[in-house]
């Protein structure tokens, strides 16, 4: 078996698969774990991410976890290892990208890396160490009234310093776009300063390329996915249809949505007025004891075979609040996860193989449910979202193709859109 190139840490499940893609489409064949594995790695690949859920967690259990999981992607023989966040560089005022970041540092004896969330396909772009998300500043994108990781400042290089002890420093526009030898330049000149993690512009994908060579001998990268269009070059790999290889997908289609940021209500709308089979999951009826997964699934049964059938639980802001104030934030949510994913599991009891699953937690608990442990990473269906596909132990161990969609992620006919890329 050859060598992993690249050991990947992703501090989320769809965070982790929109880093998979990345990689596969510049050429790395690329499984996804979930969870530290527990037995060596048994595929013949490049990269391995493996997806934690450790974004808003105590920064002690997020530092345990992403120690284990470099233990076991160097036991692998890893060559480099990337420590990947969101692109809105979620975190709380705690961590858990500086504490992450810094213990990664200690364990491999680490003298500098490099931050950006930069990922241009997505809109997010870094300027002087700010982040933009589309045309605006983070802290007017919404992200500041986010429930669990309110971005209120912009400014990365002191967000990221705040949660770190080490001196954090910018590698700026005007040296990135002069290139590998430049930014080499520039982190030998922060390092004299005492700089230790330099967070760096890019505000376009030729910035990331530019950016990729003058990381080739740094034991830790840490960034967004966008910073990985930029590796597999150093490793000698180019862009391949052969690294998104999935076997062909047969078996019945369905989308569970628990996600409800503004991409996925549009994405919801766009499926029924195009005339798609869809039904709406209402937690107060799961509140109130109502068994609502067995009646969606008694409703999908007969229109599954014909269709693609879409259930969800996504609704605007408004009405998610009056549901939370009624059940509890946190209640309302674990109580919602818990139906969609027994909705998910039932659908592929039932014979449904082609599975698009939107929202970050949402996946996490739709996976755990499906028994999934590892996951080829396949073609993109829009940028961060790619097709993979999973041995599942709802499906007997049989083969499942399945979509993790980040909320913010996707165009508005994405679940249309994802069955065509595997027809
Ligand atoms: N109608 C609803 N009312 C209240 N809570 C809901 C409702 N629908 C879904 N939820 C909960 O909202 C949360 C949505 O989070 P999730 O991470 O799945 O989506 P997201 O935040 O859009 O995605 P991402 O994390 O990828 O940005 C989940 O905990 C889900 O159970
Ligand atoms: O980087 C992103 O925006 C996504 O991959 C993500 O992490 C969503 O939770």
């Amino acid at each position: 078996m050859s060598k992993l190139l690249l050991g990947c840490i992703a501090d989320d499940f769809t965070g982790a698969t929109d880093l998979a893609n990345n990689l596969v489409r510049a050429g790395m064949r690329v499984v996804q774990a979930i969870g530290v594995p527990a037995t060596p790695l048994d595929a013949e690949v490049d990269a391995v991410v493996v997806a934690l859920k450790s974004r808003t967690i105590a920064p002690a259990e997020a530092i345990a976890q992403s120690l284990d999981a470099l233990r076991w992607l160097q036991a692998q023989g890893a060559q480099q290892i990337y420590f990947k966040y969101c692109s809105t560089f979620d975190s709380t005022p705690q961590g858990n990208i500086g504490p992450v970041t810094e213990a990664l540092m200690d364990a491999l004896q680490c003298d500098f890396t490099i931050a950006t969330p930069a990922f241009p396909d997505n809109k997010r772009t870094v300027f002087k160490g700010y982040l933009f998300a589309g045309d605006v500043l983070l802290n007017e994108s919404g992200m500041q009234n986010h429930p669990l990781t309110p971005m209120t400042d912009a400014n990365l290089v002191r967000v990221l310093q705040a949660q770190c002890t080490r001196k954090v420093g910018l590698v700026d526009h005007t040296v990135v776009a002069r290139g590998d030898a430049a930014i080499t330049e520039c982190i030998t000149q922060l390092k004299s300063e005492g700089v230790s993690i330099a967070m760096v512009d890019a505000v376009s994908n030729d910035d990331l390329l530019r950016l990729g060579p003058a990381l080739a001998k740094m034991p830790l990268v840490t960034a967004g996915s966008g910073v990985a269009i930029g590796l597999p070059a150093n490793f000698g790999l180019s862009p391949s249809s052969q690294a998104s290889a999935l076997p062909p997908a047969g078996g019945l289609r369905a989308v569970v949505s628990g996600s409800c940021s503004l991409a996925t209500n549009r994405q919801v709308l766009d499926f029924i007025q195009r005339g798609g089979a869809a039904l709406a999951v209402d937690p107060l009826r799961i509140a109130a004891g109502v068994d609502v997964a067995a009646e969606a699934l008694a409703w999908a049964a007969p229109l599954v075979a014909k269709q693609p059938v879409l259930v969800y639980s996504t609704a605007e802001a408004g009405a998610v609040k009056s549901v939370q104030g009624k059940l509890g934030v946190e209640e309302a949510g674990a109580m919602v996860e818990r139906t969609i994913a027994a909705i998910a599991r039932g659908l592929v009891d039932n014979g449904v193989r082609q599975l698009v699953v939107a929202g970050g937690e949402t996946s996490g608990a739709c996976v755990q449910a499906l028994g999934i442990a590892q996951m080829q990473i396949g073609p993109q269906i829009d940028p961060g979202v790619p097709w993979c596909h999973a041995r599942a132990e709802a499906a007997d161990g049989a083969g499942v193709h399945i979509a993790l969609k980040s909320g913010n992620f996707g165009g508005d006919d994405f679940f249309t859109k994802a069955f065509t890329v595997l027809a």
